[in-house]
């Protein structure tokens, strides 16, 4: 695997691998790798001929009160994990290269950012879309993979996507989990012991919501799912949600797709989980195609 901190040195090894045919997946992250970025990349390995992998923690899409300064990194470890996963290149830039002015352009995304994290952490969409945007531009991407456990970002990347007209697929592949349901997250290092305990909660929360949603409304559901999540933890609920996916508006009775989606935040970490169910198949009761939670 080689590792490149420069966006020059970076395009111009890509450029010369396309020149010969190879298809480039990318998989950006911002580190501290865990098996759910892992499986992202070991998918990228059997799609694709030149597998990259980004770390760079995006100043641009952290609120001013948010967790940037702490954010977990152990580059030695991220090194050795890509690599058996199966990168071929890791680009870490520093935020010198990425941000070389300090006013840089910024894109702005309105389009699926009204809800959820979109309404709770104002501009971090916009500071996720103008790092992939450079980052597509880096890379040049034939294939770009994402996690469903961030849901909202794979559908406003793929809006971002769709309306730039970028030239790359953007694949959203399944959340990873702990053995007992919690989604799989960097953050996850910043529990307490006994935080951690109740963070299944947030899986078993949307669990429930599938029953529930079966003998009730969506906005009954959302409040038993609120209830359940103050009862069983002691973190402060963000939001539960339910709405359309990838649009994110409020559910109508033609919606084909559903997503119920959580935010808690404990003491130092801010959780995030969803499922995203088809309405049909949840009224026939069929438990394996409407939910990935387990
Ligand atoms: N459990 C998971 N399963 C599959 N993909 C995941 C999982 N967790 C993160 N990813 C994906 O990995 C990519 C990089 O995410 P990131 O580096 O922010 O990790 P993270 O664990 O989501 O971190 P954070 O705790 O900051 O949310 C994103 O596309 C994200 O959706
Ligand atoms: C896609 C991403 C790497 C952009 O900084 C980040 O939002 C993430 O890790 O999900
Ligand atoms: N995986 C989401 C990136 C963030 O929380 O900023």
């Amino acid at each position: 695997m080689k590792l490149m901190n420069s966006i020059q040195e970076i395009q111009s090894y890509v450029a010369e691998e396309k020149k010969v045919g190879r298809t480039v997946g990318f998989v950006p992250t911002m580190g501290y790798l865990h098996e759910g970025h892992l499986s992202l990349i070991e998918r990228a390995k059997n799609e694709s001929d030149l597998v990259v992998v980004s770390i760079f923690v995006n100043p641009l899409q952290f609120g001013p009160n948010e967790d940037f300064d702490r954010y977990p990194r152990d580059l030695d470890r991220d090194k050795k994990l890509a690599e058996e996963a199966g990168a071929d290149v890791l680009f870490v830039p520093e935020t010198q290269e990425m941000y070389p002015d300090e006013s840089v352009v910024t894109v702005s995304v309105n389009k699926r950012v009204d809800a959820l994290c979109g309404e709770t952490r104002v501009g971090h969409f916009d500071g996720v879309a103008t790092v992939l945007t450079k980052l597509f531009h880096i890379v040049s991407p034939d294939f770009a993979y994402f996690g469903l456990k961030d849901a909202q970002q794979v559908a406003v990347v793929q809006g971002l996507v769709d309306d730039f007209n970028f030239p790359v697929k953007v694949i959203g592949c399944e959340t990873k989990r702990e053995s007992d349901g919690l989604a799989m997250s960097s953050r996850n290092v910043y529990l307490t012991e006994k935080e951690r305990k109740e963070a299944v909660h947030l899986s078993q929360s949307l669990l429930k919501a599938k029953k529930w949603l079966l003998d009730g409304d969506s906005g009954e559901t959302e409040q038993k799912m609120i209830n359940y999540l103050e009862e069983h933890t002691s973190g402060s609920v963000e939001y539960c949600k339910i709405l359309s996916y990838p649009e994110l508006l409020p559910p109508t009775p033609d919606t084909n797709k559903l997503i119920v989606a959580v935010a808690v935040k404990f003491s130092k970490a801010r959780l995030i989980d969803n499922v995203i169910l088809d309405p049909i198949l949840l009224k026939q009761g069929s438990e394996e195609e409407t939910c990935s939670v387990h």
